[in-house]
């Protein structure tokens, strides 16, 4: 996948301005290139995206013209809103040596709390008096008394506005302001929790109240709003958790569902969730119930089929509000790139070399292409001329801990470029500052989901054009911006429009569980946007029932009641539940900790064999369950000691992230009822066959030719190689993951033995011999 330095080290990219090859950049990549030929040229087209130009050189697309393209709707009204925008020439300071050093020294990246001290009340109302111009400079604010308007006169309003024109921290304020928090709470949901955060956090010092006051967020294991909160950012799970304790969210007054386009199955199911509230509640309010006030939704985003979504919320009002803040130039290649991650690497240092002051964002597909790619701007960064500052990494992807990921907010020291490499977590929502140059790959990982299967694939495929937009939209929030799209304007106009809705192409378990969880007991007839495949849906009900979450007629158990109640997928609350009849609840609870991070082994590539050699001491016989486990046990016998993790290759970082989980986890335990300190001790065998409770589907056989087939869909799968069992041979294996990618491999392996598969899931064997 990752090409080789060599060929990056002689690239020089040069760009083009309407067609035209232009020098934009042209210096070569690192200074070790300099000294190689130029050989190989990647050519850039360059457009505006401009205020309501924005990306309609692709011809595709403009605020305006989808304005006026539906205002021939007939299924709703629409408004449209222009605004003017500005621009902002940036401006690099040079230091001294010395005081480069010392600003370094200052902003190394040691650990920091996730909420920082909190600052004076005066010091916020001061913050807030200063935001509050930029607040009216945002495009959206020309808008605010017709949005308050609409949203007060219309049940549901879709909003579709500019990246970066202030929707997701501007309306929720807007509405706070017009007296709508009066008898609920504004949420704003969020498909990413680092979004949900970092809003969060920017919105209360707009108010000048601190973070968890009267605005806060909640993630899952993380909440910081109180029942003051006014105004509250979540991930769409954490909205559906709050379903099943309040049914009509009574306290809520507005829901926000941000970044619609996503189109992630929680949102989806909310779409449906929602929109069924609404009407129930003022159904009650028909019937004279005085303490129920009716439920406003706003649906936002950037990039949104707003028909489609107006006709779903029965021909909700739309809302164009046209404008940015900054323009945002895009740049693709005349010619295809056959190394994206290699072209983004010389993109990166000649942009480093040529392009003024300003971060850079570097769209990638996942966590190993992010941490190559680091390793490789380390190397290079370090030949860099001296008269060119430091080019720093810093990766973000979904698999890191909260706090890791707030790193990407942390200015760069002065004198240097901070270079973010990203998944498309970063692709929408949130601002992160001093970012003026996006990269865009074009490519993303996407996950699919096999039915007849039943495995999860995760494949690098090409991004829609909504995405492509979002990312463009990542710059240009603080000044003007420049996008290389590492494709050809050709390409761009061949994506997708949207990407396919996740409800079509992922496992449907755990949003079968939460409706059934909240009464809704057909699921077959819920008011789904998109309906997911017959196939999909019956094979999520039938693992549901071998997992004893439904009883025969497909109505909830109590099993399944107390799983919807866990926040984890439906095979891991089994196990829980399962945990507290084996007595082995602690190591249960643990081991799911435990698993909630990518991994907590450190494996530098520089040390990998050192790594291995350390890793070897927690090293079970009986595979990756147990280990994780002994490394536990270990840790905290040593009382988390940094040296010692640094010594064992143990990422103490994850390591505290588990101990957070556990901490939850224990709290959930408790209050349904288990008693979290129940232990097996030493007879670790059983916690293994506790976890088969719940993921008996998950299990392969060892063949006479040495392969693993697995028995759900009988594919032969490999073993990962981070796994303690790679290479090993054993009768059986349970795993926590089947993922395609270049072929079937099984990572989370534990050793079995092949007679407790039908003592685990009699169920499931059962009616499979059948
Ligand atoms: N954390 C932050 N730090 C600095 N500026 C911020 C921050 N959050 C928002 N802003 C500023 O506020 C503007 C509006 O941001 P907001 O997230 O409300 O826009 P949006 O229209 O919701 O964008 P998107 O569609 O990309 O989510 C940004 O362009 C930026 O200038």
């Amino acid at each position: 996948m990752f090409s080789s330095i060599q060929s990056a080290k002689r690239k020089v990219i040069t760009f083009g301005d309407d067609g035209e090859q232009v020098s934009r950049p042209t210096a070569t990549a690192p200074t070790k290139a300099a000294a190689t030929e130029s050989s190989s040229f990647a050519s850039f087209k360059k457009h505006n995206a401009n205020n309501n130009d924005t990306q309609n050189t692709n011809g595709k697309f403009s605020v305006q013209e989808k304005a006026s393209s539906t205002s021939s709707s007939t299924t709703s009204s629409t408004t449209v809103v222009s605004s003017t925008s500005s621009t902002s020439d940036e401006t690099g300071q040079r230091l001294s040596k010395k005081q480069k050093r010392q600003l370094q020294h200052q902003n190394d990246s040691r650990p920091r709390k996730l909420i920082n001290k909190e600052p004076t009340t005066e010091a916020m109302t001061l913050k807030a008096k200063e935001l509050k111009k930029h607040r009216i400079s945002l495009p959206i604010y020309t808008a605010r008394d017709i949005i308050i308007k609409e949203v007060k006169e219309n049940p549901c309003v879709v909003i579709v506005g500019e990246t970066g024109s202030g929707k997701t921290t501007q309306i929720p304020q807007y509405l706070l302001e017009s007296g709508l928090a009066a008898h609920g709470t504004i949420s704003v949901t969020q498909p990413r929790r680092v979004a949900a955060i970092n809003l969060a956090r920017r919105v209360a010092e707009e108010v000048g109240t601190p973070l968890g006051q009267k605005v806060g967020y909640s993630i899952r294991f993380d909440d910081s709003s109180s029942k003051d909160s006014l105004i509250k950012y979540m991930t769409d799970g954490i909205m559906l958790r709050e379903l099943l304790s309040d049914r009509l969210l009574l306290r809520y007054s507005v829901i926000i569902l941000d970044e619609a386009h996503e189109r992630t199955l929680r949102t989806d199911i909310l779409f449906g969730m929602v929109k069924g509230i609404q009407k129930q509640r003022q159904d009650l309010i028909d019937r004279g119930r005085k303490d129920i006030q009716p439920l406003k939704i706003v649906i936002m985003s950037a990039t949104l089929d707003a028909e489609k979504f107006s006709e779903y919320f029965y021909g909700a009002k739309i809302m164009y509000i046209s404008g940015r803040q900054f323009p945002v130039k895009i740049l693709n290649t005349v010619e295809p790139q056959s190394d994206y991650v290699d072209s983004a690497l010389v993109t990166a240092f000649q942009i480093h070399q040529c392009e003024a002051p300003g971060d850079i964002l570097i769209f990638l597909t996942g966590q190993e292409e992010i941490e190559n790619m680091e390793k490789l701007i380390e190397e290079y960064a370090i030949d860099l001329p001296p008269t060119v500052g430091k080019l720093i990494p810093c990766p973000i992807f979904a698999a890191q801990d909260t706090i890791t990921q707030q790193k990407i907010f942390e200015p760069a020291p002065h004198g240097t470029r901070k270079v973010i490499l990203a998944t498309n977590i970063a692709e929408t929502s949130i601002t992160i500052p001093n970012i003026r140059y996006v990269i865009d790959t074009g490519c993303h990982k996407s996950r699919g989901y096999n039915a007849k299967i039943g495995i999860e694939s995760l494949l690098v495929e090409p991004i829609s054009k909504s995405s492509a937009r979002q990312r463009m939209g990542r710059a240009g929030r603080e000044a003007a911006g420049l996008c290389f799209r590492l494709y050809t304007e050709d390409s761009f106009d061949q994506l997708e429009e949207d990407a396919i809705p996740e409800i079509k192409r992922c496992n449907l378990e755990s949003a079968i569980l939460s409706l059934k969880a909240t009464g809704i007991d057909d699921v077959t007839r819920f008011d789904f946007m998109d309906r997911p495949s017959k196939s999909g849906l019956l094979r999520s009900l039938e693992h549901l029932y071998a997992l004893e979450a439904l009883d025969d007629e497909g109505k909830l158990t109590d099993i399944g009641t107390k799983m919807a109640a866990f926040p984890v997928d439906p095979p891991y609350a089994k196990v829980l539940l399962q945990s507290d009849k084996m007595e082995c609840t602690k190591e249960a609870i643990e081991i799911i900790s435990l698993l909630s991070v990518d991994t907590i082994f450190a494996a530098p590539s520089s040390k990998r064999e050192e790594a291995n050699e350390a890793r070897q001491k927690f090293t079970s016989l009986d595979g990756d369950h147990l280990t994780l486990l002994n490394t536990l046990r270990a840790y905290e016998s040593v009382k988390g000691d940094r040296d010692w993790c640094r010594e064992n290759f143990i990422n103490s970082r994850h390591m505290r992230h588990v101990l957070d989980v556990r901490k939850q986890l224990i709290q959930f335990a408790e209050r349904s009822g288990m008693d979290p300190k129940k232990t097996c001790g030493h007879d670790l065998e059983i916690v293994l066959k506790c976890f088969l409770a719940g993921f008996f589907q998950n299990t392969a056989l060892l063949q006479p030719d040495g392969t693993y087939k697995s028995i759900l869909g009988g594919l032969t799968v490999s073993v990962h190689p981070s796994s303690s069992l790679f290479g090993k041979k054993r009768e059986a294996i349970m795993y926590d993951e089947l993922v395609f990618t270049t072929k079937h491999f099984v990572r989370g392996v534990s050793a079995l033995e092949s007679n407790w598969l039908s003592q685990a899931a009699p169920k499931y064997f059962g009616q499979r011999r059948a």
